[in-house]
């Protein structure tokens, strides 16, 4: 990127952050050094894991100390200073002169964000993932379903030229792959609510279940990262009245909400 800036002889003046996870706004920190002048611009609640990224491994681990595993770049970006907290709704933003859109895009993160840019081009950070991404990952990293399928169905009501997928590149219509997404959290639910059918299930198998039935690597980062997603899964169900939870033995168990309780 700051090869392109000085190529160019652009001079930067803003970055707008879609969201907090460091593949996205790990070169604030290099920026925000070389250019002291930068805007940088955020949801409030992306704002706390932006400005203090130890949250983002802390919260995996439930607020305990983070296992080491995730004390990686991947996950921990190094810190920046939001200079502009954005308001989590759809407005507009002048920058120099420039009107910009923000759209609002949770699901995959609580404060995400979409940015329509002059020329009406709508980049939509992790709402959606190009193909390459759905085929290497068993399930989608999303931890809000709700709002997920929402913003999902905002993508296909926006009046744009193109888009701009941060995993996936630039395309003119984003129909067929939002059917393609919407199809993958319907598997993903199915599977879970087949693995809790007919017995409670403890929160530690269904993830195992689901490791093993989309492939997922066996590792610390990819557990943490399944749990978290199968758990989003679980509150989503869990809102529909279709599970309930209990701990058993001390043991965490999904149950169906039809399922009678044994004596
Ligand atoms: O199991 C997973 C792991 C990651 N993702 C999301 O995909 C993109 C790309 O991840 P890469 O590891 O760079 O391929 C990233 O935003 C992850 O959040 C996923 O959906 N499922």
């Amino acid at each position: 990127m700051d090869k392109i800036i000085l190529e160019n002889d652009y001079q930067p003046t803003a970055i707008i952050n879609t969201h907090s996870h460091a593949d996205h706004c790990g070169g604030n920190h290099f920026f925000q050094k070389k250019y002291p002048d930068i805007q940088i611009y955020a949801t409030r609640f992306e704002t706390h894991f932006i400005e203090d990224p130890f949250l983002e491994p802390l919260c995996f681990c439930l607020g305990a100390l983070p296992f080491q595993e995730l004390r990686n770049k991947f996950l921990e970006a190094k810190p920046s200073k939001v200079t502009n907290v954005l308001k989590y709704e759809d407005h507009t933003l002048d920058i120099g002169g420039q009107s910009f859109t923000v759209v609002t895009l949770p699901g995959h993160t609580q404060g995400m964000i979409g940015i329509i840019s002059p020329d009406q081009v709508l980049y939509v950070g992790d709402a959606i993932f190009g193909e390459e991404t759905l085929e290497k990952h068993g399930i989608l990293f999303y931890t809000d379903i709700a709002k997920t399928k929402d913003s999902l169905e905002k993508l296909e009501r926006l009046n744009v030229n193109s888009y701009v997928l941060y995993h996936g590149g630039e395309r003119l219509s984003l129909s067929e792959l939002i059917e393609e997404h919407l199809k993958m959290i319907e598997k993903t639910k199915d599977f879970i609510l087949e693995q809790i059918a007919e017995h409670s299930t403890s929160l530690d198998f269904l993830v195992q279940q689901v490791m093993s039935q989309f492939n997922i690597a066996n590792n610390v980062i990819q557990h943490t990262l399944t749990s978290a997603v199968v758990r989003s899964y679980i509150t989503e169900l869990q809102q529909s009245g279709q599970v309930i939870l209990v701990v058993d033995n001390g043991l965490l168990q999904i149950r169906h909400s039809s399922q009678t309780i044994e004596p």
